[in-house]
């Protein structure tokens, strides 16, 4: 279990802190969505330390597609890879997944593949190229679960084509900000009328599974030089 990743914004109305943890082998993928400057780096980041403090075990690789400042502090490190060697990123995780699948690897450790920029590393492919990438991930969200494997992805717009069928495998979906129609229209679609246009940086909606909206608040990060050097440990195991 992943303790402590968002606050119910309901409660904190109240003034009281009710945390929602993540457990992975309920919802094994999470999608983080909202516009530029909503949040998602900042959340991504306190996601990605909590899972490289509370899974002990938990090998995470990054995708940084965008390749701006917000990662600069993992360069060099092994399993980090930024704008066009985001596709040897993606095809080194999917040989773990594969070495798991056939047997070959039998640790049971959770690894993580958090891609930033999905759909505009997509956009960036010759057409060939986005099929093979696309069926890669929709392998590891349809999969993935059984074998400890985790997808997180965050970006700006939620955008069917970047998913096909697959994007039904992202059992939590959370935006953050104001969502576009489109957006909506692929994550919360059922529960687009529950969702107030109000929201401000950090905060947002949750859906798991499906089944449960909940309108959510980013905690705060009180030492982002310490969350970096979790993460950082989180990268290199
Ligand atoms: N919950 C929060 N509490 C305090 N500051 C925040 C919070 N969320 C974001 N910020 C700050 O707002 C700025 C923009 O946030 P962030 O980089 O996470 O946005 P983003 O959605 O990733 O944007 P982009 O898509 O352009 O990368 C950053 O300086 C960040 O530190």
């Amino acid at each position: 279990m992943v303790n402590k990743i968002l606050l119910r914004h309901d409660y904190l109305k109240l003034g009281i802190s009710q945390y929602i943890d993540w457990l992975p082998e309920k919802a094994p993928h999470i999608i983080v969505c909202g516009a530029t400057g909503s949040g998602k780096t900042y959340f991504t980041k306190l996601l990605l330390g909590k899972i490289a403090l509370f899974e002990s075990t938990a090998q995470i690789y990054i995708c940084d597609f965008k390749g701006d400042r917000d990662f600069e502090f993992l360069n060099g490190c092994n399993h980090f890879y930024r704008f066009i060697k985001c596709q040897d990123g993606l095809q080194d995780f999917y040989n773990r997944f594969q070495q798991r699948q056939n047997g070959e690897d039998k640790s049971q450790n959770m690894i993580v593949l958090f891609f930033d920029e999905w759909a505009a590393y997509c956009n960036s492919l010759d057409k060939k190229v986005i099929e093979i990438e696309k069926q890669k991930l929709s392998n590891l969200l349809m999969l993935g679960r059984s074998f400890k494997v985790h997808i997180i992805i965050a970006q700006q717009r939620a955008d069917a084509q970047y998913f096909g069928t697959a994007r039904d495998n992202f059992s939590l979906s959370i935006g953050l900000g104001n969502l576009s129609e489109e957006s909506k229209n692929m994550l919360f679609h059922e529960f687009k009328n529950q969702m107030n246009p109000d929201r401000t940086q950090g905060t947002g909606y949750m859906l798991t599974n499906g089944a449960e909206i909940t309108s959510v608040v980013v905690p705060a990060i009180t030492d982002m030089n310490k969350l970096h050097h979790v993460i950082k440990q989180g990268i290199e195991r």
